[in-house]
């Protein structure tokens, strides 16, 4: 039996077992679990998920060094999305760097990202079984957060804006105890990291308001929750603020995988979840559109679905 993960202020981030998804005893527990986590955290630990450890682990080598080119050759990385190319160590934020890969879903996109960063048969194949694994679970992740609310829906069926950012911190002596990355929501749906094996930081806001470190586990994988999750579900799931601090003064790698918003749709609660007793709370919208009001209006931590509120 695995146990909850222990975090430093004695509360725990859910764990949710794949396993029991397909075992007729545990699978409505399983169901009821992930729809709780979805609802109270935002967040949650999967483990017992398909994803070799060996190809967690060569992917996050091949990331590492890919971060290691000259900045020369990062900055070639261009965004294709607002934000999804390369970001720079800034004055605002020295210690963070971040290479983007949009999209992940796009054979084409990854040959492009590998193109300009002059990756080698290896790295490209290593980053191509990583990307298919990534998308095979967050399909099989959709189709149970739908269930967990009683559709029979592939949620993350057609086409997504799919978005990998593997984030380095860079942190020193001198940094310890400062930020890394400033309390934020994610904009998308969800969000897959594959933090650091090693060094720790992350933490996430609990329902009290209190943040709650996530410590390493290797091996497992960690689900967020963004503002466009608040949206579809009509306000039952929590867009989970986070942030990353420095605890160590040593080099934090992640790996995040965005599945940010549909391209063709708009982000809109199903009908199945609205009723007299649930009204509709935000107008439907196109990401793109939300994801450039977030922007524009430095409104990161999830202030902006104030603005498509449908009671406005
Ligand atoms: O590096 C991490 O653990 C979290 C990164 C993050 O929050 C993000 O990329 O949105
Ligand atoms: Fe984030």
């Amino acid at each position: 039996m695995v146990e909850d993960q222990k975090v430093s202020s004695g509360t725990t981030v859910p764990v949710i077992d794949l396993r029991e998804f397909g075992d007729s005893h545990n699978s409505e527990k399983a169901y009821k679990k992930l729809r709780e986590a979805c609802e109270e955290w935002g967040c949650f630990r999967i483990i017992n998920h398909p994803i070799p450890m060996h190809l967690m682990s060569e992917t996050k080598a091949v990331f590492r060094s890919l971060l290691d080119l000259p900045v020369e050759m990062k900055e070639r990385n261009v965004d294709v999305i607002d934000g999804s190319g390369y970001v720079a160590p800034s004055p605002a934020n020295p210690l963070y760097e971040a290479l983007g890969l949009y999209d992940f879903g796009s054979n084409e996109a990854i040959r492009s990202f590998c193109d300009q960063l002059d990756a080698s048969h290896h790295q490209r194949e290593t980053i191509e079984k990583y990307a298919r694994a990534i998308n095979e679970l967050v399909f099989d992740i959709g189709q149970k957060l739908a269930k967990s609310m009683g559709l029979e829906s592939d949620l993350f069926k057609g086409n997504w804006h799919r978005r990998f950012r593997i984030n380095k911190y860079n942190f020193t002596p001198q940094s310890v105890g400062s930020s890394g990355v400033r309390i934020h929501t994610d904009s998308g749906f969800l969000t897959i990291l594959q933090d650091d094996e090693n060094v720790g930081g992350l933490e996430v806001m609990n329902k009290n308001g209190e943040f709650v470190a996530v410590d390493p586990w290797q091996g497992t994988l960690l689900f967020n929750l963004g503002d466009a999750a608040k949206a579809w579900s009509n306000g039952r799931f929590c867009n989970v603020k986070h942030r990353v601090q420095c605890k160590e003064p040593t080099i934090r790698v992640s790996i995040a995988s965005f599945m940010l918003g549909p391209k063709d749709e708009a982000v809109e609660a199903p009908q199945e979840l609205v009723d007299d007793d649930h009204p509709r709370l935000y107008v439907p919208f196109i990401y793109e559109d939300y994801l450039k009001l977030r922007l524009s209006m430095t409104l990161v931590a999830g202030e902006a679905l104030e603005l498509v509120r449908a009671d406005r």
